[in-house]
């Protein structure tokens, strides 16, 4: 038994010898002989551990001295932040009680130095809005915390607290779940039909615009504000849409997930400090309450989904899906009914800038390519899904990008790869439980898995995200048939005649309930987010491709020596090699045949791929078969097109006639 080890006894616990006291350690009682040495750094100078912690964080500034000569001149930043949240409450009202809740600003999980954590309206507490109502029901009587435009860092630990399923990915990125829902529902789609969208917007066969009359929409706003005046907090992020500074429109969107507010402040514009300070009204308004369903005993309600939007309320509300996609292109639709009206073309494309000014727009259904071709490492990406083209040139809409990243590779999409880290969304991937590496390959939850960052994420990201008028047009189809040539040179009228027909070969997942390759025809390569009717933005379309002189193309991103199953998909470094020769204008300048059906004028040559491939026809083994599948496409666009057929495209009649014999013929 050694002095100085404690010893079993008995019952196992621990008992010390008795005996002479252990000799004091002394420290630097001998020069030069220490055996410990003194550890008196310097010291904090808190006193308890409150103190230290409260030292820990730096309370942020306002980031501006307040404008006192600008329009928003306030007294000070106190009634700043009040007018502010009397604006949130006001956003949050129910319609049919209170004026607004109260509402705070801050964690609820944050306590104050009296250890409350509930804020009183004649409290010290500078950030609060009580409205004057008496209150008339339970949740008038409780304050609602409001977390507003919260950076990165601060959601990344809300979602982890939180929200089931988040964890921090070994990238650096937040890994979320949306939970049942993975893709959008567009048969859950409701827009209020009134007496203004009556006659505005495209109704009936073939329209995403299921209506829905305005008192179902307050019901269901109704449903979605309570739910959200029922939590203890909500976030809220005021952003942007569109880069062109004259078309700008404020965003307010009130939601409940951590993620959901991450997702929007990467999707949507970030405003700097100063712009925050001015935001003032928003111009539109979502409410996502996708956790909590909507009421099938509603009227119009045919799931428990209900993606509902008021273009005349300027509000969209969201009940029964958590995908965050749901937002983003709610407000795609919103600026589809806006912009036209300023005679502004809105797109569902991508859209890069070459080292020499030359714009190209990435048309396309998802997956066929849009955010994979346009974030190209030779060229500035101004954006990867929704852009405006204005007299002067395109803007972004967005203020990130939303890739896919089933089966991502370092190798193959570098720039994507490297966008996925500390900030960015990575919605319904698979990681190893210990490492926390992501398996881009592992489709258990579900094939539309997908990483949200801010565009800047991409390093040659044009900002401000605008550019000149488009030198080439880009229609990207994934042709599951196989038999659509790899690419095609198109003038102007089979330019229309393809953005209006719209076709890909969805590929499985980004919409509910689809999971193999199937052949969709989608109007101007969006229809699930247009609201006028497409050949309103087509003649769009062709009256800016002529007054630029634009060149349009079909470029097939899809398969290969025979249909889906048979072939394999076109090899992405092959697509990439034909969209550099379109960018680089030698491929205006090689040498082309016609194609039989079609009439598409393909390449006989280009640089880097095997000349074999360039028509279909010879890489498919059976002639027949490949035959049989030009005729059944063929089939499949004219009867897709019956229903355009009888409308006029643009002021010229000329036009509509061309374009409906630049179809395939046989
Ligand atoms: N030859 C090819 N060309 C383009 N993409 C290809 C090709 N082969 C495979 N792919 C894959 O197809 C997918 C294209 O998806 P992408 O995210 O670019 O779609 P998108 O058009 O942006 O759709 P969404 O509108 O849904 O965002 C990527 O996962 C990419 O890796
Ligand atoms: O909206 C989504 O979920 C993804 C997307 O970009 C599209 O489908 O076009
Ligand atoms: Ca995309
Ligand atoms: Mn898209």
């Amino acid at each position: 038994m050694s002095a100085g080890n404690g010893n079993a006894n008995g019952d196992g616990g621990f008992s010390f010898p008795k005996g002479p006291a252990m000799p004091k350690i002394t420290t630097g009682a001998k020069r030069g002989s220490e055996i410990c040495h003194d550890d008196s750094g310097p010291t904090v100078k808190a006193t308890t551990i409150d103190e230290l912690h409260s030292l820990q964080k730096k309370r942020s500034a306002p980031t501006t001295p307040i404008n006192q000569s600008g329009a928003a001149a306030f007294a000070s930043e106190e009634e700043r932040q009040k007018i502010q949240l009397q604006s949130i409450s006001a956003s949050l009202a129910s319609l049919t009680r209170e004026s607004g809740p109260k509402v705070v600003r801050g964690d609820p999980a944050e306590k104050k130095a009296d250890g409350s954590t509930t804020p009183y309206a004649h409290g010290q507490h500078h950030s609060i809005f009580t409205p004057d109502l008496g209150a008339v029901s339970d949740s008038s009587l409780k304050f609602t915390h409001v977390l507003y435009n919260l950076s990165p860092a601060e959601l990344y630990e809300q979602a982890i607290k939180y929200e089931k399923g988040s964890f921090i990915t070994s990238n650096g990125a937040l890994a979320t779940l949306s939970g049942a829902k993975t893709g959008r529902a567009p048969r859950d789609k409701r827009v209020v039909r009134d007496a203004t969208t009556e006659g505005e917007l495209w109704w009936g066969k073939g329209s995403p615009n299921i209506e829905m009359d305005e008192h179902t929409f307050m019901v269901n706003r109704e449903r979605a504000v309570d739910y959200l005046n029922s939590l203890e907090k909500v976030f809220v992020n005021d952003q942007f849409l569109n880069w062109d500074p004259e078309n700008r429109i404020k965003v307010r969107i009130v939601s409940a997930r951590a993620y959901h507010s991450l997702f929007m402040h990467n999707m949507c514009i970030r405003p700097t400090p100063e712009e925050l300070e001015s935001f003032g009204t928003p111009d539109f308004t979502i409410y996502n309450a996708g956790q909590f369903p909507c009421n099938r005993y509603t009227h119009y309600m045919t799931s428990s989904t209900s993606v509902d939007l008021n273009l005349s309320r300027r509000e969209m509300v969201i009940l029964g899906t958590q995908y965050a996609g749901e937002m983003k292109k709610g407000l795609f639709s919103v600026m589809h009914y806006l912009m036209p009206k300023r005679r502004i073309l809105s797109l569902h494309s991508g859209c890069n800038m070459g080292k020499d000014g030359d714009v190209a727009l990435f048309f396309g259904l998802s997956g066929t390519g849009k955010t994979t071709l346009s974030t190209d490492h030779n060229r500035y990406l101004i954006g990867d899904d929704e852009h405006c083209w204005t007299e002067t040139g395109v803007s972004n809409i967005e203020g990130g990008c939303y890739a896919k990243c089933v089966d991502l590779s370092r190798e193959k999409e570098p720039d994507i790869w490297n966008a996925i880290k500390f900030g960015t969304v990575l919605e319904n991937v698979v990681f190893d439980e210990h490492t926390r590496e992501v398996d881009y390959s592992d489709k258990s939850v579900t094939e539309n898995t997908r990483a949200a960052y801010p565009i800047e994420f991409i390093p040659n990201a044009k900002i401000p995200c605008v550019g000149p008028h488009p030198k080439n047009v880009i229609l990207l189809a994934c042709d599951a048939f196989g038999v659509l040539p790899p690419v095609s040179k198109l003038n102007l009228a089979q330019t229309m005649y393809h953005f209006i027909s719209g076709y890909t070969a969805l590929v499985a997942g980004t919409e509910d309930g689809i999971k193999e390759p199937t052949a969709t025809f989608s109007a101007c390569f969006g229809a699930a987010f247009i609201m006028l009717h497409p050949t309103k933005y087509a003649a769009m379309l062709a009256e800016k491709m002529k007054s630029q002189g634009a060149t349009g193309w079909l470029v097939n991103t899809g398969w290969s020596g025979g249909s889906y199953g048979v072939g394999n998909r076109i090899k992405l470094a092959y697509t990439r090699k034909i969209i550099d020769a379109i960018h680089s204008g030698s491929l205006l300048k090689a040498n082309y045949k016609k194609t039989d059906i079609f009439g598409f004028e393909i390449p006989t040559e280009i640089e880097g791929i095997p000349s074999e491939i360039l028509d279909p026809v010879n890489s498919w083994s059976d002639k027949k078969a490949h035959k049989e599948t030009l005729l059944k496409l063929g089939g499949l666009f004219k009867k897709n097109f019956e229903t355009f057929a009888s409308h006029k495209i643009g002021v010229d009649g000329k036009l509509t006639e061309e374009i409906l014999a630049a179809g395939p013929i046989f």
